[in-house]
């Protein structure tokens, strides 16, 4: 390709300062004017012919054109007739001979090789130089760091969440239990899990199941924490999609959906089955209640998903609550060959158990001793036989961790607890005692049934009227305006008294108040929800059935009314967990309205006086729940025996005692060692604050904004208003055209919830850099710099090249080799140069075009030397790639490689995934190229 300066009718001219135009023709000229269609946009420009911005655009042998009509042909000959140019070569589909004259080449036509663009005069402002190569560099780094994925992640920085979230994340197909306790953070921790694999395309497709009270939640977390759309799937919308005969779940890559949805219709979970995913996430496992003889329809459902799909994981704050036998069958659902038979699972937890026992000094600061030394040595022969002082505090960290590792189900679930987590508010139990009225009074006493004893107003005979007699209802009614304007969540067992509640208090009180409960619609309840959320306007209380107990963030009330208590410990944790989770600035007041000498005062001191569970939450309730449960039915259905109420408190307190000791000494230590990150998390705590002090993130942003035209205003408090500007140069996908305010500060980001929160994660991030990367803009320019310590009319050529590779994404080339930026400074000798430039002013087009023609030749070779020696750099990158690929994969390998000798959860289809990664990286890196992006000539001018 070249260019030439006489005009004649038919010719094909680019202009120099509108480039959009595409490729022009002259259709007039005379001795002073030229005239200029451009058929591409169907605009005339009438030029005078001494200061035409125009370049002319030929092409040389070898160069491969485009015809009007689509065809393409290379190339081999040129003809000059009447000043007109006719190329002759090869049809490159047919092979044919043919002949294409340049007026019917395409008008379309936009260089985009820097070579072309810069000889052509399609000419951009010097420092978009500067912005690629920023570009590239931010964004190289940006894949290569440990913090992609998590950093950008709209949350406050909470260690143990983070750490759960960086090992599992960086898994191939993770599959594991997330059971921290209740209001912990799993679901922030899976949505980082999501994030992090979504980024760095270990996962593409992802299917989150969870109770039909908790989609609306999980949308809305899913997209403020880590800006991802999920799509909500239900019946009409996968309807109004059956018309298309596709299946409607491959039509989204990211799918949330409720487990009722899925369980009781057949077809769409044979669709969900049939679409392929990467990760499935289900909410609130422990629903998935499995017995051997007669495993529910919930767990069968989710069991045919996580057989397909080959990363799962499961959510529960309390993975005992239906029973021990459904936690062993949600291990099998990670992992059916490590977990086959439930006998054998007993049998190595009770080993795991006594493993724990035995390292528990390892967690103390006492010397060892021989006997001690020994049980540790026989227990765990690979992981203590490299260590050799055990009286080394170091020592015995690494093998403290190297044993949670290698051991049980530290890989497999994480669980973190209350009490390794400081910062929570108390909890503080108001037990209200009422008279029993007479009209429960008789049938309390004949009573065997459990669920009569409990719920005593839901008589039959008392339907339309208990709520004028029960005790509790009057006490409620004074209580709410006692707080007022204070919010209130009631949680009771049954919709219909969740209702018959919030019908008395409509017609006995003003007091605002919305019900929540399963009858109600997904919609109905988000509304309800969402007016009990309101500051202003909303209501007071919120009164939920036990559907309202899991899962939602209920954290800006500081007042729960129970106004029935659960049978099991877990449900009444959960219950709690509604206020008492993150975020909940203020101590916590529970309040229990009783009757008295009923089976609900013999739970109230069974929790409190036996478990302590008001105050504190009690991971050991489910353990002796089990062991008293008999004794606890006999108390309820015969509240008056107060001696055997006293021995039932007593035993409950001893069983509860010694469970304790047990948890804290054993297992659940480990457990949660392992699953808070100490001693393993700090580097990447560490590696975010800083990132978060930086502000390279905020200065690249501001020039970028500037230089594609998108308007910044700063509204203060580190928060700016982004709006398109006239001269946008390209539309930016994800700018709201009506305005959007943004920081790059977590602190208000965390705190103002409709500011988007700027990070190098974040979508808008990366449109705005492929607004560029992608599109022409800076690929050639020609600046001038005035620079009195150099000589007059110096230059040099500054040529910009990316080393990348083209793999399929699954092989996550980018963590390793992204495209990478390499620049090189050439002198007129055609030396390379470390001189940088800082201020380059845009040259006159006219001076640049004569320079252009001047400095043709020696450019050419100085774009020659250039591709020279980025090919050697290259040569270096590519062998760090390599290596960094090959050492960092390969460390993983070798590590699961040594724990799989110890522990069971390790898959063998997690090494082949890595082994296999390593050999298609390897040769994928064979095809790595070094390919030019763009040119800067600069020229002293002083
Ligand atoms: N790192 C964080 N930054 C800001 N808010 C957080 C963070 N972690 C958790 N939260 C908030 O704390 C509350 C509890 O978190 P989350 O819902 O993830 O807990 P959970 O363990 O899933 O709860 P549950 O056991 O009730 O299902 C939510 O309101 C969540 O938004």
């Amino acid at each position: 390709m070249s260019s030439a300066s006489e005009y004649a009718v038919g010719q094909r001219w680019l202009s120099n300062t509108e480039s959009e135009l595409g490729l022009g023709a002259i259709v007039n000229q005379d001795f002073r004017s030229v005239e200029v269609f451009y058929p591409a946009t169907g605009e005339s420009r009438k030029y005078t012919k001494n200061d035409a911005p125009l370049t002319r655009l030929t092409f040389e042998v070898g160069d491969t054109i485009k015809s009007q009509d689509g065809w393409s042909m290379e190339v081999s000959d040129i003809e000059i007739s009447q000043d007109v140019v006719i190329y002759h070569g090869k049809h490159t589909e047919t092979g044919e001979t043919s002949r294409l004259p340049e007026t019917m080449l395409d008008h379309h036509i936009r260089l985009n090789q820097p070579e072309q663009r810069l000889f052509s005069m399609q000419h951009d402002i010097p420092k978009w130089f500067d912005l690629r190569l920023k570009a590239f560099t931010h964004m190289s780094d940006y894949q290569r760091s440990q913090t992609i994925g998590l950093a950008g992640a709209r949350i406050e920085l909470i260690p143990h969440q983070l750490h759960i979230a960086s090992q599992v994340g960086n898994r191939h197909a993770p599959r594991v239990l997330l059971a921290d306790e209740v209001g912990l953070g799993k679901t922030i921790e899976a949505a980082l899990i999501i994030h992090q694999q979504i980024k760095t395309a270990r996962a593409q497709r992802v299917l989150i199941v969870v109770p039909d009270s908790l989609v609306h939640q999980w949308l809305v977390e899913m997209l403020r924490r880590v800006n991802l759309a999920f799509a909500i799937f239900d019946e009409s919308r996968c309807e109004a999609m059956d018309e298309s005969e596709q299946n409607p779940f491959e039509q989204e890559q990211l799918v949330l959906c409720s487990l009722d949805f899925l369980r009781d219709n057949t077809k769409r979970h044979e669709q969900a089955l049939a679409a392929g995913w990467d990760l499935l996430v289900v909410d609130e496992a422990h629903h998935l209640v499995w017995s051997a003889e007669a495993p529910s329809a919930d767990y069968q459902c989710i069991e045919a998903l996580a057989q397909t799909i080959a990363g799962v994981l499961l959510l529960t704050a309390t993975p005992d609550q239906l029973g021990h036998e459904s936690h062993f069958a949600r291990l099998r659902l990670l992992d059916p060959a490590r977990f086959h038979d439930y006998d054998t699972f007993l049998n190595e937890e009770s080993q795991y158990s006594e493993l724990a026992e035995a390292v528990t000094p390892l967690l103390g600061d006492d010397t060892l001793d021989d006997e001690q030394i020994k049980r540790i040595r026989e227990l765990a022969p690979h992981s203590a036989s490299e260590l050799t002082n055990l009286d080394d505090f170091d020592q015995r960290d690494a093998l403290l961790h190297a044993l949670i590792d290698r051991h049980g189900t530290g890989r497999l679930l994480f669980r973190n607890r209350r009490a390794g987590i400081t910062g929570f508010p108390e909890r503080h139990l108001q037990a209200h005692p009422l008279p029993l009225p007479d009209v429960y009074e008789d049938m309390l006493e004949l009573t065997d049934d459990l669920d009569e004893a409990l719920y005593p107003e839901r008589q039959p005979s008392l339907v339309n009227s208990w709520t004028d007699l029960d005790p509790r209802v009057e006490w409620l009614l004074e209580f709410l305006p006692s707080v007022k304007p204070e919010k209130v969540l009631l949680i009771c067992a049954s919709a219909v008294t969740a209702q018959q509640l919030g019908e008395a208090i409509r017609l006995r009180t003003g007091i605002r108040h919305s019900v929540f409960h399963e009858g109600m619609s997904i919609v109905e309840r988000d509304k309800a929800a969402h007016f009990f959320a309101d500051d202003e306007e909303g209501a007071q209380i919120l009164l939920c059935s036990e559907i309202g107990s899991e899962g939602r963030n209920f954290q800006f009330a500081h007042h729960l009314v129970l106004f029935d208590l659960p049978m099991t410990p877990d449900l009444l944790e959960q219950r709690i967990g509604r206020l008492d989770r993150i975020g909940q600035t203020k101590d916590i007041q529970i309040h229990v309205p009783y009757l008295e000498d009923t089976a609900q005062s013999v739970l109230l001191d069974w929790y409190h006086d036996g478990l302590g569970a008001f105050t504190q939450t009690c991971p050991t309730g489910t353990g002796v729940f089990e062991q008293v449960k008999d004794q606890l039915t006999d108390c309820l259905l015969v509240p008056q025996d107060k001696e055997s109420r006293a021995a039932l408190v007593s035993r409950t307190h001893e069983i509860n005692q010694s469970l304790r000791k047990q948890l804290d000494a054993g297992r659940d230590r480990l457990l949660e060692l392992n699953a808070s990150g100490k001693g393993k998390v700090e580097d990447l705590l560490d590696d975010i604050i800083a990132q978060d002090a930086n502000d390279a993130l905020a200065d690249f942003m501001n020039w970028l904004f500037d230089a594609i035209g998108v308007n910044q205003e700063d509204k203060g408090n580190d928060c700016f208003i982004l709006r398109p500007g006239e001269s946008m140069v390209n539309s930016l996908p994800g700018l709201d055209p009506e305005g959007m305010t943004v920081t790059y500060r977590r602190r208000v980001a965390t705190t103002l919830e409709h500011v988007h929160y700027l990070s190098w994660d974040h979508p808008l991030v990366h449109n705005a850099v492929d607004v560029i990367l992608t599109d022409t803009i800076g690929k050639a320019s020609l600046g001038f710099i005035a620079d009195r310590t150099l000589p007059k009319g110096a230059y040099w050529l500054e040529a910009l090249f990316t080393l990348s590779v083209n793999a399929p994404a699954h092989l996550q080339a980018s963590r390793f080799l992204p495209a990478i930026p390499i620049k090189l400074c050439i002198d007129a000798q055609g030396e390379e140069s470390d001189t940088t430039f800082e201020k380059t002013r845009r040259a006159n087009k006219k001076i640049a075009q004569q320079l252009i023609g001047a400095l043709k030749t020696p450019v050419n070779n100085q774009i020659d030397k250039a591709r020279e020696l980025a090919s050697a750099q290259a040569e270096t990158l590519l062998t760090q790639a390599r290596d960094t690929m090959k050492s960092s994969l390969g460390a993983e390998t070798e590590r699961l490689r040594e724990l799989q000798q110890d522990n069971p959860a390790i898959r063998d289809s997690e090494i082949a995934f890595i082994d296999d990664q390593i050999a298609a990286l390897d040769a994928a890196f064979d095809d790595a190229e070094v390919q030019l992006d763009a040119l800067r000539i600069v020229v002293n001018n002083p």
